[in-house]
């Protein structure tokens, strides 16, 4: 369980954090969104000690992150994996790490084969690849069997398999009734993994719930309808305060649900070919959430391929 409460930091003029205040439920993933330079790392920094608030609290299973006596064993951290530069193979930083918080060998083992570094733990960290490096951050951040996980881009740079084998972890861990809370700016990856969301923008919650009624808190859910009796079916619709487009037999509605419409056709004896809701992606979700919260927008490629053309 995480818990923050009015949670700010500055840094200088910059406000990085501002006010926010959240829970994060264990036995559940939760993802933690927004744009570049939005907050997520600076928060996630705060929740493990890294960085003093300026004002605001949070706690992880009850404590401030300090105040725990064997932190490795409540929360397990994946920050920043480019930060293990070491001349060290990754099982001799694995058992220093384990050594200092009374860790057995054999947990090091476990993680070892548990995050699919068997064949390189004998290699020097250095010379890794950065899917190895995550899966050796992602190892050290399960090293103490932690209650609360807390991992930041957890699959930045992992192959698709390794992106399958996060997902299927953080899920296990989840289910065993653990706090998984990560980021990532994979909203397809996102939105098979999380069943919560946590969105900021600019230091501030945007908006958080579980994945689909974050989706359906934007979009709504349209409904699609085919049918011979399309034109009959719009007019009832729109009667009941249905919008409706569409043409050539297929309808999309908003303002009803699907059973509405179904049992508006049925109630008219309409025969349906199709009948089907339609929901947005969580990335066009997103996109539309963010929105006024980007810092930093992406020029237009066609605008930029014209300059480029008239330099
Ligand atoms: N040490 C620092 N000193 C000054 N400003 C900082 C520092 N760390 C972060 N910031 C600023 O705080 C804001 C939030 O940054 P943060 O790294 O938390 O965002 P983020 O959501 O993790 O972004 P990204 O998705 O790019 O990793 C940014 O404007 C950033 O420039």
């Amino acid at each position: 369980m995480i818990e923050a409460h009015e949670l700010t930091k500055h840094y200088g003029d910059k406000t990085a954090v501002d006010k926010i205040t959240f829970t994060i439920a264990p036995g559940t993933v939760t993802g933690f969104l927004g744009p570049n330079g939005a907050g997520k790392s600076t928060t996630m920094r705060m929740i493990v000690g890294l960085d003093r608030p300026t004002s605001g609290t949070v706690t992880v299973n009850g404590k401030p992150y300090a105040k725990h006596r064997s932190p490795l064993t409540e929360v397990g951290v994946l920050l920043d994996a480019k930060a293990v530069h070491t001349g060290r193979s990754a099982r001799s930083h694995l058992r220093t790490m384990a050594a200092t918080h009374g860790i057995s060998t054999r947990r090091v083992d476990e993680v070892i084969e548990m995050t699919g570094l068997a064949g390189v733990a004998g290699k020097r960290v250095g010379g890794f690849s950065l899917g190895m490096g995550q899966r050796l951050g992602i190892a050290a951040a399960m090293l103490g069997d932690p209650r609360t996980l807390i991992l930041d881009e957890p699959v930045n740079g992992l192959d698709p398999e390794g992106v399958k084998w996060v997902r299927h972890l953080v899920r296990d861990l989840a289910a065993d009734g653990r706090t998984v809370f990560l980021s990532s700016h994979l909203m397809s990856e996102m939105s098979q993994t999380a069943d919560h969301l946590l969105v900021i923008g600019k230091g501030r919650i945007i908006t958080s719930g579980p994945v689909q009624a974050v989706i359906d808190s934007v979009s709504g859910t349209a409904v699609r309808v085919r049918s011979p009796q399309a034109s009959r079916l719009a007019d009832l619709v729109r009667a009941e305060g249905a919008t409706v487009s569409g043409e050539d037999g297929v309808l999309e509605l908003r303002g009803l649900t699907t059973e509405q419409v179904g049992e508006t056709a049925a109630a008219h004896g309409i025969v349906l070919h199709e009948l089907s809701p339609q929901r947005a992606s969580l990335e066009e979700a997103y996109m539309s959430l963010t929105q006024d919260a980007v810092e930093f927008h992406s020029e237009d490629t066609h605008h930029t391929t014209q300059e480029a053309e008239t330099r």
